[in-house]
């Protein structure tokens, strides 16, 4: 389980069976308690994907006895345009696997108004962090003054799209709103809101969690931290939080490196 610096802000590290979802319990356990006592408040971004599965170790001890539940705020990176009730949608991954498990109060669960055609939604939750700015719940970033969370946690496709930010659309170089909206996703659903990329990188840590599906996420992985000559960058390689990036790799999705 060797840890990599990459550069200055970004830790490398590949594990086996378990012992990622250990790792980015205690990682994510860890700065729930930093920010909860910094501050008084904990903002955390969940994907959709594998993402939820591999943070299951918060669910267990200590963690599930120890972290503050009551200061966290939960937010969404990406969202599909369904129904909060449909098999499609992030929002019942994480309540099922993970939300309705814990005691964070339900008003500081932000979800998608699934109510609103992809346009609306994205208005709405753009929105509702303006409020959330107001009420000072969210600071603004004084380098980018895009919204600041404390952490996010990504997950990454094969084609290297994080978010629903996709390789080679429009949409990855959007910079000026806060939450956008894509009608043609690659990857179905076809509907979906997303975060911009002036938000994720306005984020204090970024954890970029990547589990091999067996779809070929090792060659994205490769791209993005091996020695790749493409000119044109992948989503994956834009991702640049203020203070830190760690990736937790498996076995399979290192391979390539
Ligand atoms: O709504 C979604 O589809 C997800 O939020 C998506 O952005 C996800 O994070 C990546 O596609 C990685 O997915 P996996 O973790 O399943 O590879």
């Amino acid at each position: 389980m060797a840890e990599t610096a990459k550069s200055d802000n970004k830790k490398v590290e590949v594990f086996e069976n378990d012992d990622l979802a250990v790792s980015l319990a205690s990682y994510i356990a860890d700065l729930s308690d930093k920010f909860t006592k910094e501050k008084g408040s904990f903002t955390v971004v969940l994907s959709g994907g594998t993402l939820i599965d591999n943070i299951r170790k918060l669910l267990e001890p200590p963690h599930v006895n120890s972290v503050d539940w009551s200061k966290w705020h939960v937010f969404w990176l990406d969202e599909r345009v369904v129904p909060k009730t449909h098999e499609d949608s992030n929002y019942k991954l994480a309540y099922d696997g993970f939300l309705s498990k814990v005691p964070i109060p339900p008003g500081n669960v932000y979800a998608i108004n699934d109510t609103l055609p992809a346009e609306g939604a994205a208005d709405d939750y753009e929105a509702c962090l303006k409020h959330l700015v107001e009420s000072k719940v969210l600071p603004l970033s004084s380098a980018t003054g895009f919204p600041k969370f404390d952490l996010m946690l990504l997950g990454m496709g094969p084609d290297g799209h994080v978010a629903s930010l996709f390789p080679r659309h429009p949409l990855v170089k959007e910079n000026q709103r806060w939450v956008t909206f894509i009608k043609d996703s690659p990857k179905p659903p076809p509907e979906r809101i997303t975060f911009t990329f002036p938000v994720i990188n306005s984020s204090d840590y970024i954890a970029m969690v990547v589990t091999s599906t067996g779809a070929g996420e090792e060659h994205a992985v490769h791209t993005a931290l091996g020695a790749s000559e493409n000119s044109e960058k992948l989503p994956v390689e834009l991702v640049s939080p203020e203070v830190e990036l760690k990736w937790f790799l498996d076995k399979e999705a290192a391979s390539k490196l």
